[in-house]
């Protein structure tokens, strides 16, 4: 595993642990930089935010006037919990049937590497790219990419880009089929806080904060279940419904050992991840949360963080077209099959991506990351990728990165 193979590569950007909530860039920039040299790539880094480095590595296309490609991927990822591996999460061990260990193995190192490889076999069969094809390597998607693709995207150098495409990061597929990505859902972190009277524990009376927040939670978890029963009744997939979930729970006097039990608190919160689908309604939401989740009569107030938008800038809903009406979607889908791939139909990515940051300018963008019969493992635990399923992705690649950068049919879009 120590020698010069994209598998020992790929081991060796898995074993620089760029995990929150402290990730440092500094080593696999260093290490992405020198394997794009090493393939005679043009490599440059744009620091938007101090130690939150941008790379973008350029492969020149014969006529740089079209509008380029860009394929995207994250340098950071989740923690792990060492001991509930089987292996350490960042040593990357290659078990004897292939599987390779590691925290962002799936979720997306693998993909960066994969990129690098398939340009340098494009490169060293002499193919020459008509547009030029871009790669960019982005901090702190796993935290919102507010100071990563956020700021990138939003640049001059990107706009300088000219781009006409992105493909990002997307998700492995259980069956023989790949999986691609059109749409993201959009985050709100939405907390809603109670206040009442406090009173000693064994009284009875309305209105006290802890009371309060519980009846917005039973409200909260009816709306949660009947977004749920659709998906369980197979009238829809979990992208497809508004997804609530609490992630924390905030009350109660502390007291050395523990809460004080005698007590009834002035002061409650909950914490809710909420996810839409691109074309829900905010607008029903908001109102939703003013009057059942976090009502006034109930002394009751909310913050809602939106950490992604519903719509582009042009007040579209954030998805890229898998038509006719997106001459990259056929040509995209045409090279999964000239790799031999399969494609499953088109769907909505449960959770959120840096692609909103490109579809928000009304850039296609899909997710898409060439792992099939793999389990899902992206944030668990022992994420793992089979070396045989890494190096089938760098083929996907070639045929991806061949086709899109000399597709010339249109010069916008
Ligand atoms: C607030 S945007 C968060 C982005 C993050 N991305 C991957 O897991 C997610 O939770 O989906
Ligand atoms: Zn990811
Ligand atoms: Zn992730």
């Amino acid at each position: 595993d120590r020698q010069d193979t994209p598998l020992a590569r790929f081991q060796h950007y898995l074993r620089l642990n760029t995990a929150h909530p402290n990730p440092n860039y500094t080593a696999p920039v260093s290490f992405l930089i020198s394997i794009a040299q090493s393939i005679g790539l043009k490599a440059q880094t744009f620091e938007y935010v101090p130690d939150k480095p941008v790379l973008l590595v350029t492969w020149p296309g014969s006529n740089p006037s079209l509008p380029s490609i860009i394929f995207n991927s994250h340098l950071d990822s989740v923690p792990a919990e060492p001991s509930k591996w089987s292996h350490p999460p960042f040593s990357a061990v290659r078990t004897p049937d292939g599987s390779i260990f590691a925290r962002g193995a799936q979720d997306d190192k693998c993909i960066a590497i994969q990129y690098l490889e398939a340009i340098r076999n494009l490169k060293g069969r002499n193919f020459v790219p008509t547009r030029t094809v871009h790669l960019s390597f982005v901090p702190d998607e796993e935290i919102g990419g507010f100071d990563g693709a956020a700021q990138f995207v939003g640049s001059k150098e990107f706009e300088d880009l000219n781009v006409g495409f992105v493909l990002d990061e997307g998700q492995a597929s259980v069956n023989d089929d790949y999986r691609v990505f059109y749409a993201d859902r959009s985050p709100w972190h939405v907390t809603i806080r109670a206040t009442g009277a406090p009173g000693h524990g064994s009284r009875l009376y309305d209105n006290g904060a802890m009371e309060n927040l519980m009846k917005s939670v039973e409200t909260i978890s009816r709306f949660r279940e009947s977004q749920f029963d659709m998906v369980k009744a197979g009238k829809a997939v979990i992208s497809e419904v508004i997804s609530v979930n609490p992630v924390f729970l905030k009350a109660g006097i502390p007291s050395p050992n523990g809460f004080v039990m005698n007590m009834q608190p002035s002061e409650a919160e909950a914490g809710f991840d909420v996810r839409f689908p691109p074309t829900a309604d905010a607008d029903a939401m908001r109102k939703r949360i003013t009057e059942e989740w976090a009502p006034a009569s109930r002394n009751m107030t909310f913050e809602i963080i939106e950490k992604g938008s519903l719509r582009d800038i042009r007040g579209r809903p954030l998805v890229t077209a898998t038509d006719d009406s997106n001459p990259w979607w056929s040509v995209f889908r045409q090279a999964i099959l000239a790799s031999g791939g399969k494609l499953a139909k088109p769907e909505i990515l449960t959770s959120t991506t840096d692609a909103r940051f490109a579809r928000r300018l009304g850039i296609p963008a899909f997710g898409f990351s060439p792992m099939k019969n793999t389990p899902i493992l992206l944030h668990d635990h022992d994420e793992f990728l089979k070396d045989t399923v890494f190096l089938e992705g760098i083929t996907v690649y070639e045929h991806i990165i061949g086709s899109l950068s000399s597709f010339t049919e249109v010069n916008s879009m």
